[in-house]
C-alpha cells in the first residue's frame, strides 16, 4: 500500500545541515496498523509528512497503491492526498470559527459533492466517533478528547484508505487517550483503514500490528 524506498530528507539552514531521515526503506501493507516511536527530533513527523505527501523527500521514492508519487506536481499531489489520506494531529487543528459539522465537512469542499451529501457524510463520520450530539457546538465548547474525535471524523469523512496520526493522544489524559486509541483500532478493524501513528506511548504502540523505531533519522527496529 505505502512503499518508501531509500528515503532521505535533508534540512539546510545557513549554519547547519540536518539529516532528518537517512535511507528509510519501509513497506506498509493495506489494513496494517503501524506505530512509529523514537526520541524527540529523530524524524518521526518528517517521516509522516513525507508519507502524507505534505513534504517532499530530498532523495528516494514513495509509492502508494503502486503509483510512484515523487514526480507529481503540487496540484496532482493535493488531489491524490485529498482522496486517499486523512490526517490527525496532536493539537487537533480544528477551525474555531466553524462548528463541529462544518469542520468535519471541510475536506469534502475540495470534491465534487453536493451540500446535502456533505452533510450526510459528515453526520455519519461524527456518528462513528460518538459525537452526533455535538454537531452544532464550536471547538472551544469541547473537551480535548472530543476535539480529537472531531478531528478523527474530519480525517475519515472522505473515506480515505490511509490515516496518518501524529501523536493523536499526546495532548490527552490517559482515559481520553485510550478512547481515541479504541476509535483508531476500530477503524482499522472494521473499515480496514491502513493507519500509521507516531506515539511516545509504549502501551499504545503494543496494541498496533508493528512498531518501527527511529533514531537520528535511521530505522533501528
Ligand atoms: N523545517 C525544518 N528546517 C530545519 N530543520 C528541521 C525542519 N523540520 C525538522 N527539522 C529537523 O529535523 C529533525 C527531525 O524533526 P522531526 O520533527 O521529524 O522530529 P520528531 O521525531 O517528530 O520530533 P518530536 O518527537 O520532538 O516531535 C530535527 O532535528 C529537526 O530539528
Amino acid at each position: 500500500m505505502i512503499h518508501l524506498e531509500n528515503i532521505e530528507k535533508l534540512y539546510r539552514t545557513d549554519t547547519i545541515e540536518t539529516i532528518a531521515l537517512d535511507k528509510i526503506n519501509l513497506t506498509i501493507e493495506k489494513g496494517e496498523f503501524l506505530s512509529v516511536m523514537g526520541p524527540s527530533g529523530c524524524g518521526k513527523s518528517t517521516l509522516l509528512n513525507i508519507m502524507g505527501l505534505l513534504d517532499a523527500p530530498s532523495k528516494g521514492e514513495i509509492k502508494i497503491d503502486g503509483q510512484t508519487l515523487t514526480h507529481l506536481s503540487d496540484k496532482q499531489l493535493a488531489r491524490f492526498r485529498n482522496k486517499k489520506i486523512g490526517f490527525i494531529f496532536q493539537s487537533f487543528h480544528l477551525i474555531n470559527d466553524l462548528n463541529v459539522l462544518d469542520n468535519v465537512e471541510l475536506p469534502l469542499l475540495y470534491r465534487d459533492t453536493t451540500a446535502r451529501e456533505r452533510r450526510r457524510l459528515a453526520s455519519e463520520a461524527l456518528e462513528k466517533v460518538g459525537l452526533s450530539n455535538r454537531m452544532k457546538h464550536f471547538p472551544t465548547q469541547l473537551s480535548g478528547g472530543q476535539k480529537q474525535r472531531v478531528a478523527i471524523a474530519r480525517a475519515i469523512v472522505g473515506q480515505p484508505e490511509i490515516i496518518l496520526a501524529d501523536e493523536p493522544t499526546g495532548n490527552l489524559d490517559s482515559v481520553m487517550g485510550a478512547e481515541i486509541m479504541n476509535i483508531l483500532l476500530q477503524l482499522n478493524n472494521s473499515e480496514r483503514s491502513t493507519i500509521v501513528m507516531v506515539t511516545h506511548d509504549e502501551l499504545m504502540a503494543k496494541k498496533t500490528h508493528r512498531l518501527v523505531r527511529l533514531f537520528d533519522g535511521s530505522q533501528v527496529q
